[in-house]
């Protein structure tokens, strides 16, 4: 979806016009790590990107001084240290957060809560302070914990808006439309597969009965497929040995999340993207179904529609999982 919006933008970006309101500021959280430093890539060469910031308490002058000199009308600036941290969030549109430990071989996603929900509660502060309009998308993992963290550092702020937090699910798209279109000799671009729930394990739940083009597997195809896409990550995990996790695809991920957000913005009609959100579509506080994007982040949750009994057993795994997370990070943020 995204490569549709992209590769037009790299020939039109040096062309770009400010005459509507096309101009947006954009704050990276962790800028120059592995998801970062690509993310930032993609968002330089976005055209709805007229500012952008990039924060990290390392090396962000270095990753601001090379993208700068790339020839899109984004106007790059790096800011480096805590210190540093309010200026680089001050009245951004979108803020994405990538900051924080990544995982390596044997750990599982809730094993970075230690070193990562204090990270992340620490940016949503600084955002509450000097952007609480801004739309806030959240890759830190773990995703179904740091988000609920966000937000109650949000509400203890005064300036909750459930519209406007995200965890970033679109990974788990972007891989379930890769894998089905492999198994089934489809062009990537053609695919498009829901998955719901959160962003670890068995939450992630894809809904290959909902697949367009339609598409069928029999019963162990279905169930191996579908626990490829629960644990892509640790796929990338392992393949990469020690050296970290999924930080290509990520950026891609992110920045058609990215993208999504600005288009919604702007007041572009029918951006449809998932994210994990504030939600009553199931028992869970926080779940992530594709969501109608508008001018105020949120403009309508999609919901669940309808899931085939092997869906409804998988949601039925995934509800626990996602309220002991979800119960693991308000805890955190009322400590
Ligand atoms: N939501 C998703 O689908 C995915 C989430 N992730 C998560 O994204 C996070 C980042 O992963 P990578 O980029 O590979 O890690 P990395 O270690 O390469 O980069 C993290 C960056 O965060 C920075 N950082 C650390 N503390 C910070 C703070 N207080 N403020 C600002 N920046 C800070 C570091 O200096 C570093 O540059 C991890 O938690 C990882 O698990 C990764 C892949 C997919
Ligand atoms: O697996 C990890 O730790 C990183 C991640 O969230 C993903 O790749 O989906």
């Amino acid at each position: 979806m995204f490569s549709r919006l992209v590769r037009p933008t790299l020939v039109s970006a040096r062309n770009f016009s400010t005459s509507k309101q096309n101009n947006f500021k954009v704050a990276v959280a962790g800028a120059s790590g592995g998801i970062g430093q690509p993310l930032s890539l993609l968002l330089k060469i976005n055209p709805l990107v007229t500012e952008l910031s990039l924060y990290d308490i390392v090396h962000t002058p270095g990753v601001a001084a090379d993208l700068s000199h790339i020839e899109t009308v984004g106007k790059v600036k790096g800011y480096n240290g805590p210190e540093n941290l309010l200026e680089a969030l001050r009245n951004a549109d979108v803020i994405i957060i990538p900051a924080g430990v990544p995982r390596k071989p044997g750990m599982t996603r809730d094993d970075l809560f230690n070193t990562n929900a204090g990270i992340v509660r620490d940016l949503a502060k600084a955002a509450a302070e000097v952007a609480p309009k801004a739309l806030i998308g959240i890759i830190t993992n773990p995703v179904n914990s740091t988000v609920p963290i966000a937000c109650e550092v949000l509400k203890q702020a005064g300036k909750f808006d459930p519209k406007r937090v995200f965890g970033v699910t679109s990974l788990d798209i972007v891989r379930a439309n890769t894998f089905i279109a492999d198994g089934k000799g489809l062009n990537p671009k053609d695919v498009s597969i829901p998955v719901i729930g959160g962003h670890s394990g068995v939450t992630i739940i894809p809904l290959i009965s909902r697949a367009t083009p339609s598409v069928s597997f029999p019963e162990d195809q279905l169930k191996a497929l579908t626990t490829r896409i629960q644990e892509a990550g640790t796929e990338v995990v392992k393949a990469k040995a020690g050296a970290g996790s999924a930080t290509l695809s990520m950026a891609y991920a992110g920045a058609r999340f990215a993208n999504s957000l600005l288009r919604g913005l702007k007041g572009e009609s029918n951006v449809i993207e998932p994210a994990y959100v504030v939600s009553d579509v199931t028992e869970s506080e926080y779940f992530s179904t594709p969501l109608l994007l508008g001018k105020n982040g949120i403009e309508k949750n999609l919901g669940l529609g309808k899931l085939s009994d092997y869906e409804q057993q998988l949601l039925k795994a995934a509800i626990p999982e996602l309220k002991k997370n979800i119960k693991a990070g308000v805890d955190f943020a009322k400590k």
